[in-house]
C-alpha cells in the first residue's frame, strides 16, 4: 500500500533486519501511570498504581506480541501457552530496559520512578534487588534498543511453555528470532564476535528475575492489602 509504515531508523544505522524492524514499528509507547487524584499518597497507593499500571501493561502486551514476526502463525492455544509462561519475563524487559538511563532507580513509567527506599516502603525491596541486579547487567552491556526488542520477543518464544501444542512451529518461531539477532550482530561495527551468545547467556538471569517478582506478588497477595486485577491473577497464576 502507499502508506506502508517505514520504522524510524537512525540515518546512521539503516536498519536492513526485516525481523528488528517489524519489532522496532510494533513497539508499544511507553505507558503512563495514572495515580487516582482522590486517594492521599501512601505505600498502599503506590501499589494499587502499579497493579493498574501492570494491568495495562498485560493488555498491551497481548496487542503486540501478535506482531511479532512468527507470533500469529501459531496455533491459538500456542500463543496463549506462550503468553502466558513468558508475560512476567517480557515485562521485566520492559521496565529494566526504561531503567537503563537511571543509576539508582527503577523507571516503571515516565512518571512513576522509584528509588530504593521508596521500593522498600510500598514492600518491593526485593522486586527492586532484583530488578535492578538485572538492569546493572544490561547496562554493563551497553544493550541497544534492537537487542532489547529481540530480546523481549525471545523471552516470549523461549518461555519453556508445558502445554505446547506444536513445538516444532514454536521451535521455528524462535529460530527466526536468533536468526534477526545473529544477522543484527554481524551486521554491526566493530564485530563482537561473542556478543549475541552473551545476549542469550543473560535469559537465565531474565528467568530467575521474573520468578523473584512473581514470589513479590504472591507474598503481596496474600497480605490482602491490595486489589489485584483479574486478568493479572489469572496470568499469576498460570506462572506459580
Ligand atoms: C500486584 C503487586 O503487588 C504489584 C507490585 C508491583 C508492581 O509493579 C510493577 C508494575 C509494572 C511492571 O511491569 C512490573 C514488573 C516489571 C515486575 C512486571 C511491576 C505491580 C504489581
Amino acid at each position: 500500500s502507499l502508506f506502508t509504515k517505514t520504522p524510524y531508523t537512525h540515518p546512521s544505522k539503516p536498519i536492513r533486519n526485516k525481523v528488528i524492524s517489524q519489532l522496532l514499528v510494533c513497539e508499544p509507547a511507553p505507558l503512563r501511570a495514572t495515580p487516582d487524584p482522590a486517594t492521599p499518597d501512601s505505600d498502599l497507593k503506590t501499589l494499587m498504581t502499579l497493579c493498574d499500571l501492570l494491568n495495562r501493561e498485560l493488555l498491551v502486551m497481548i496487542g503486540w506480541a501478535k506482531h511479532i514476526p512468527g507470533f500469529s502463525g501459531l496455533s491459538l492455544v500456542d500463543q496463549m501457552a506462550l503468553l502466558q509462561s513468558g508475560w512476567m519475563e517480557t515485562l521485566v524487559l520492559n521496565v529494566v530496559w526504561r531503567s537503563q538511563a537511571s543509576a539508582d532507580e527503577l523507571q516503571f513509567a515516565e512518571n512513576l520512578r522509584l528509588s530504593e527506599s521508596q521500593s522498600r516502603a510500598a514492600g518491593l525491596q526485593d522486586l527492586y534487588t532484583a530488578l535492578r541486579h538485572l538492569t546493572l547487567r544490561y547496562q554493563q552491556m551497553s544493550l541497544t534498543q534492537e537487542e532489547m526488542l529481540t530480546l523481549k520477543a525471545m523471552a516470549l518464544a523461549n518461555s519453556d511453555a508445558e502445554n505446547v501444542e506444536c513445538a516444532d512451529a514454536v521451535q521455528c518461531f524462535q529460530d527466526g528470532l536468533h536468526e534477526a539477532l545473529q544477522e543484527y550482530e554481524s551486521a554491526q561495527r566493530p564485530a563482537e564476535p561473542h556478543r549475541a551468545g552473551r545476549l542469550l547467556m543473560t535469559l537465565p538471569l531474565l528467568r530467575q528475575t521474573a520468578h523473584r517478582s512473581a514470589r513479590c506478588f504472591s507474598r503481596i497477595h496474600t497480605q490482602g492489602r491490595v486489589p489485584m486485577h483479574k486478568l493479572f491473577l489469572e496470568m499469576l497464576d498460570a506462572n506459580i
